[in-house]
């Protein structure tokens, strides 16, 4: 089906529109755009069924990935803050009455629980420093199950596999463990260079991450000062890392666990152990 034919008018090709409106990729804003409709409309499916699906959209752009959301029936809402970009979106909320709303803004400072009621999926191709503060931000929360349903995320390749790293792995630290503790975390998609304008450097990926079962009694405060003293020293043993952690010591010989082993031999499980040790 063509997909704007959900909507009242036709939009014109992403293209047309990027030329139409000037709008030359920021290097500053980390712009990259994606204009193959396919590949969007495949991005746009990794959450699942979205129709009727509240959807949160960081940075849309020009709205190319906007489009392939609104095509799948969610309603978005969208917060870009380039406002070059704003006359191209309001073409594509006239072509989906009713369906999109944009915001202009920074979403480091806008707090989604106040754009939405009720559950809702992220979906975002993002530069990569804004992508990974809001990724933790959101995996952070002291609410779990959060209010978000899933996040889709573009991410240099190499970050992609840090959060979906396994234990005894280069890739594995902080940012594997946040991810996968409660949730689930995994690859969706590897998005070549060569399908953004401009191209960056390097390979994107897509990681898709939903909320799993919260283990009980464990701060997540506590989890975090726990990797962050064990990968803080990740090629020292863990009676080095760890000693200036008051209790992990005696944590890890309650728990069986060899103080001469690393930080990146032990699985999440272990570790979310250890932090419910410490847990207060
Ligand atoms: C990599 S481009 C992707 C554009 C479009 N989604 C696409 O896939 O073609 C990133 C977009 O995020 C926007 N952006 C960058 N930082 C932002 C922030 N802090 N808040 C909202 N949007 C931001 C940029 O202006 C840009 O439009």
């Amino acid at each position: 089906m063509c997909g704007e034919a959900r909507g009242m008018t036709t939009l014109p090709p992403l293209r047309e529109v990027i030329a139409r409106h000037g709008l030359s990729a920021s290097k500053a804003l980390g712009q990259n755009f994606l204009f193959d409709e396919q590949l969007l409309d495949r991005i746009a499916a990794i959450p699942g069924a979205l129709e009727g699906h509240n959807v949160l959209e960081v940075g849309p752009g020009p709205g190319g990935l906007t489009r392939a959301l609104l095509r799948a029936g969610a309603q978005v809402t969208a917060i870009e803050m380039d406002r070059r970009c704003l006359p191209a979106l309001a073409e594509v909320e006239q072509a989906f009455p009713d369906k999109l709303k944009v915001i202009e803004g920074d979403a480091m400072k806008i707090a989604p629980a106040s754009l939405f009621d009720g559950p809702y999926h992220v979906v975002a191709n993002l530069p990569y420093n804004v992508g990974t503060a809001l990724f933790t931000g959101w995996l952070s929360g002291e609410e779990w199950p959060p209010q978000w349903q899933s996040l889709t995320l573009m991410f240099q390749e190499e970050v992609a596999r840090r959060i979906v790293a396994e234990a005894n792995t280069s890739a594995y630290g902080r940012l594997a463990v946040l991810a996968q503790w409660r949730s689930k975390a995994k690859l969706a998609m590897k998005v070549h260079r060569s399908a953004f304008t401009p191209p960056p450097k390097v390979m994107s990926a897509i990681v898709h991450v939903t909320p799993g079962t919260a283990p009980e009694g464990v701060s997540m405060r506590v989890l975090e000062r726990v990797t962050e003293a064990a990968f803080g020293q990740r090629r020292k043993m863990l009676r080095q890392s760890l000693k200036g952690l008051p209790g992990a010591l005696a944590a890890l010989d309650r728990l069986g666990i060899d103080v001469q082993r690393r930080a990146e031999t032990l699985s999440v499980t272990e570790f979310v152990a250890i932090a419910r040790e410490l847990t207060p």
